[in-house]
C-alpha cells in the first residue's frame, strides 16, 4: 500500500471496565472509499471519534493524516471533515447561512466562502432553497448538505458515520455519487453504513464485532473469504457471533 493516510495499531478505547473499541488495527490508502461495518453497538461510532480527534485512545498508536491520534487531535481535527449521525446543520439557519457558518468554522477566506457557495448551490441544485431554512428541507437534502458542508475546506479525509440512514433507496444512490466524485477528486472517504448494498461499493470494507475488527478486505475477497453470495451474508454469518446487542 501506498503511505497510508490513516494507519492504526491495537487502539483501544476503554469506558471504565468496559472495553467499546478492542485493539483495532487497519490502514488505510489515500483516496480509498473505507467501509466500516459493523451491528449496533459494535464500537464503531466510538473508533471513529477517536480517528477524528475527537476523543482520545486508551492505548494503542496510529496517525491520521500524518498527525498522532494519541497526542494531536486538535491537528487532526482540522485537516478532517466529519458528518456526524445527528449531523451539524443548524435547522434554523438557512442552506446559504448553514455554508456561510462553516465556512467561517473552517476559516475559508471571503472569496472562497462565496465562490464554494455558488458551486454548491448548483452541483445540489439547490438553487432556490438557499434562503430556505434547513430545518424544513426533506431528510435526503439535508444529507446531501451535511456531505457538502462536511468537505467544504476539501479536507483529506471526510468520516461519515450513517450519513444515508433511514432515506430511499435513490436517494442513497445519489449520496453515493456524490461520495465518489469527492473520492475521484482526491479525498479519501471513511463511512459506517448498515446497508450492506453500499458496503458493495467500498474500495475494500472493515467489519467489527464486538468491539474487535473480525474481518478486512475488499468486498470480492470477503465473499469469496465466507463462500458468501453477498456482503449481506458476509455480515450476518459474522454478526451470528456477536455477544454484545444494544
Ligand atoms: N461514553 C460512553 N460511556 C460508556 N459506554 C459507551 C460510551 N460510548 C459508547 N459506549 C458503549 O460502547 C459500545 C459501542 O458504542 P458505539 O456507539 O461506538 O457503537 P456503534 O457500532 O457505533 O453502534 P451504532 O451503530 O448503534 O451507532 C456500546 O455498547 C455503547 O453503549
Amino acid at each position: 500500500m501506498r503511505e497510508p493516510i490513516i494507519s492504526v495499531r491495537e487502539l483501544s478505547k476503554r469506558f471504565g471496565d468496559f472495553t467499546a473499541v478492542d485493539r483495532i488495527s487497519f490502514d488505510v490508502a489515500r483516496g480509498e472509499i473505507f467501509g466500516f461495518l459493523g451491528a449496533n453497538g459494535a464500537g464503531k461510532t466510538t473508533a471513529m471519534r477517536m480517528l477524528c480527534g475527537l476523543s482520545y485512545p486508551t492505548s494503542g498508536s496510529g496517525t491520521v493524516a500524518g498527525y498522532d491520534v494519541m497526542r494531536e487531535g486538535e491537528r487532526i481535527k482540522r485537516r478532517i471533515g466529519y458528518m456526524s449521525q445527528r449531523f451539524s446543520l443548524y435547522d434554523d439557519l438557512t442552506v446559504r447561512e448553514n455554508i456561510r457558518l462553516f465556512a467561517g468554522i473552517y476559516g475559508l477566506r471571503r472569496m472562497q466562502t462565496l465562490r464554494r457557495t455558488v458551486e454548491l448551490l448548483h452541483r445540489l441544485d439547490f438553487r432556490s432553497e438557499a434562503d430556505t431554512p434547513v430545518g424544513s428541507l426533506p431528510l435526503g437534502w439535508k444529507q446531501k448538505l451535511a456531505f457538502s458542508v462536511a468537505t467544504l475546506h476539501r479536507p483529506e479525509i471526510v468520516f461519515l458515520d450513517e450519513p444515508t440512514g433511514g432515506v430511499d433507496p435513490l436517494t442513497r444512490r445519489q449520496f453515493w455519487e456524490m461520495i465518489y466524485e469527492t473520492a475521484a477528486a482526491g479525498t479519501t472517504v471513511f463511512v459506517t453504513t448498515h446497508y450492506m448494498d453500499e458496503a458493495e461499493y467500498c474500495s475494500r470494507v472493515s467489519i467489527m464485532v464486538d468491539g474487535r475488527i473480525r474481518a478486512l478486505g475488499t468486498p470480492a475477497e470477503l465473499k469469496e473469504q465466507y463462500a458468501a453470495g453477498s456482503m449481506d451474508e458476509v455480515f450476518r454469518i459474522l454478526a451470528r457471533t456477536a455477544k454484545r446487542s444494544e
